[in-house]
């Protein structure tokens, strides 16, 4: 007789989540009941899962197996048929949107806190993705967060743990727990849409490349995709094995923190193409030789040479990007002919293009790219695109940016963060910029042709989100744009987004520091960042 049993419980304050789910130090999430209440709050919102499917597994990180256990237990308590967990509690973001969709689950939840550092002092998170395959709408997470202020109770089952590392279906109460492998789907998938046949011969034929997992949760599907299917020589991929504190690394695929792969790629004897992923997988940092591209670039390339993949032969319906992210996307959905979206921050705001058909593309300038295949960025698909692209182009990475740049004229880009500054000092410093009227004012050499606060109207469901970043934009389409990060866990930070239209191929090979340095100044002064931050200086750019 299974023994279901409700537990007394009282409200966390502070479980509301953000850009991407609930993100604490794993010393919260450790706080009895704390998860629980979370998880019980995603199961009261979501509707009646009685006898419903859920998808289950996380980045790797430390706390993942506990939380796992924690949750199949609650699921069973709470009705749920079957629970879909991947081996070893391994399941990365976009394979988890893959798996939703192609068995038709009642949603997944997914415990990463995405390119955050893990450890027993690190970051902890929780998300819910829609039967669609997408992270929750704000509508939804909302409902979430309300629930987490009520709740007094939750449902859970008291049976042992179940081996998460054995391939089967164990029951735990009345419910099955089918452990899977977390890679075969996913890498079916890929094989539809990508040209392995091409990409081997390019492997073959001696093409050479380092993906840096960073430790993190592409380590297996990379290993099975790329030196297994696709048959890259051994070693071709690096920090491959998913560590529970990602090798005291910091999971986020850009050129600080990924600088093992940067140093191969920039170094002597570099290889042909470079990528790496973060902590759930859905982020990706494309490297030519010597050659970094940013990922709004990487964006408007793979769209330019979207039909060179099978699963895009037909073309784009549309592209849509992040209001952050680089024009240089819009330049090749106007030469295509077809529209390309705007939309706030959070792959979220996506969900609803892709599912309208509106939008087959997608990247934002936070170094991730997918498209309608699945709901979720997906860092290992913008690699296997890119690596269909250099097969069936044959040529290198710098070579096949620049040609883009010389016919589409370059968008020159750079991000400047501030990190872990003083919140209300960032919130002061925003407050500021609204309150600015610029238009038609001179700012240096560039006149304003107007400021606002980013505002967005759904085209598909009417639904507005307000205040999503301040821009100030120039009369030559030059911009700078201020927003806070919704992901970050200490304090506040400050991103900076500069952009400059540059149509002159001879002024292509500049640093975009150079290039943007009169922005650059501007930026910093009229949100007086120094004044109000104490920063002279960024702590990262990319
Ligand atoms: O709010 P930020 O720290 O700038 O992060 C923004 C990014 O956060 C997460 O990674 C979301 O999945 C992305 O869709 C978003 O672009």
């Amino acid at each position: 007789m299974t023994a279901f049993t409700t537990i007394q419980t009282r409200p966390f304050d502070g479980q509301k989540p953000g850009t991407s789910g609930l993100r604490k130090k794993v010393r919260v999430f450790q706080q009895p009941g704390y998860l629980e209440n979370f998880v019980q709050a995603i199961f009261d919102s979501i509707g009646d899962c009685t006898g419903k499917t859920l998808a289950l597994g996380g980045d790797g990180r430390f706390f993942n197996r506990e939380a796992i256990q924690i949750i199949l237990k609650m699921a069973a308590g709470n009705g749920f048929a079957r629970v879909m967990v991947g081996q070893g509690g391994i399941l990365s973001t976009p394979a988890a949107s893959c798996v939703i969709r192609k068995y038709q689950t009642f949603g997944g939840i997914i415990l990463s806190a995405s390119h955050n550092p893990g450890g027993a002092d690190e970051d902890f998170g929780i998300k819910y993705n829609i039967p669609a395959g997408g992270p929750a709408p704000e509508a939804v997470t909302e409902a979430i967060y309300a629930r987490t202020q009520q709740i007094d109770e939750y449902h859970t089952t008291q049976v042992g743990d179940v081996d998460l590392d054995q391939l089967g279906e164990y029951p735990l109460g009345d419910m099955v727990v089918q452990v899977f492998d977390p890679v075969a789907d996913y890498a079916a998938l890929m094989q539809e849409l990508f040209d392995f046949d091409a990409i081997r011969a390019l492997f073959a034929g001696g093409f050479r490349m380092k993906f840096d997992a960073m430790h993190a949760v592409t380590g297996p599907y990379a290993k099975a995709i790329l030196e297994g299917l696709l048959a890259a020589p051994a070693g071709t991929v690096m920090n491959g094995t998913p560590l529970e504190d990602f090798g005291h690394g910091h999971p986020d695929p850009n050129l600080v923190h990924a600088h093992d792969l940067v140093e191969a790629l920039f170094g002597a004897d570099a290889p042909d193409f470079g990528a790496a992923s973060d902590g759930d997988g859905d982020r990706n940092m494309i490297l030519g030789r010597g050659f970094y591209v940013t990922p709004s670039d990487s964006l408007a390339v793979l769209a330019a040479n979207a039909t060179l993949c099978p699963g895009y032969a037909k073309g784009l319906a549309g592209i849509a990007r992040s209001m952050p992210t680089s024009a240089a996307a819009d330049r090749v959905a106007a030469a295509l002919g077809i529209p390309c979206y705007e939309t706030p921050t959070g792959w979220k705001f996506f969900g609803t293009l892709l599912d309208a058909g509106k939008a087959t593309l997608c990247g934002e300038e936070s170094f991730g790219t997918g498209s309608d295949h699945v709901r979720e960025k997906d860092g290992l698909w913008a690699v296997l695109m890119w690596l269909n692209v250099l097969a069936k182009r044959q040529q290198p990475v710098a070579e096949i940016v620049r040609e883009h740049w010389a016919k589409y004229g370059r968008n020159v880009y750079s991000r400047h963060d501030y990190e872990a500054i003083d919140s209300a000092a960032a919130n002061g410093l925003m407050e500021h910029l609204r309150g600015l009227d610029l238009k038609g004012q001179s700012l240096g050499a560039y006149k304003v042709a107007f400021n606002d606060d980013f505002a967005y109207t759904d085209p598909v469901d009417g639904s507005v989100s307000t205040k999503q970043g301040v821009r100030i934009v120039f009369d030559d389409g030059s911009r700078v744009v201020f927003r806070l990060s919704g992901t970050g866990t200490e304090g506040a930070t400050l991103r900076v987004y500069i952009e400059q239209f540059q149509p002159d191929p001879a002024q292509h090979h500049l640093d975009p520091q150079v290039a943007l340095a009169d922005l650059i100044k501007i930026a910093r002064d009229v949100a007086q960042i120094e004044a109000r931050t104490g920063r002279t200086e960024p702590t990262v750019i990319t």
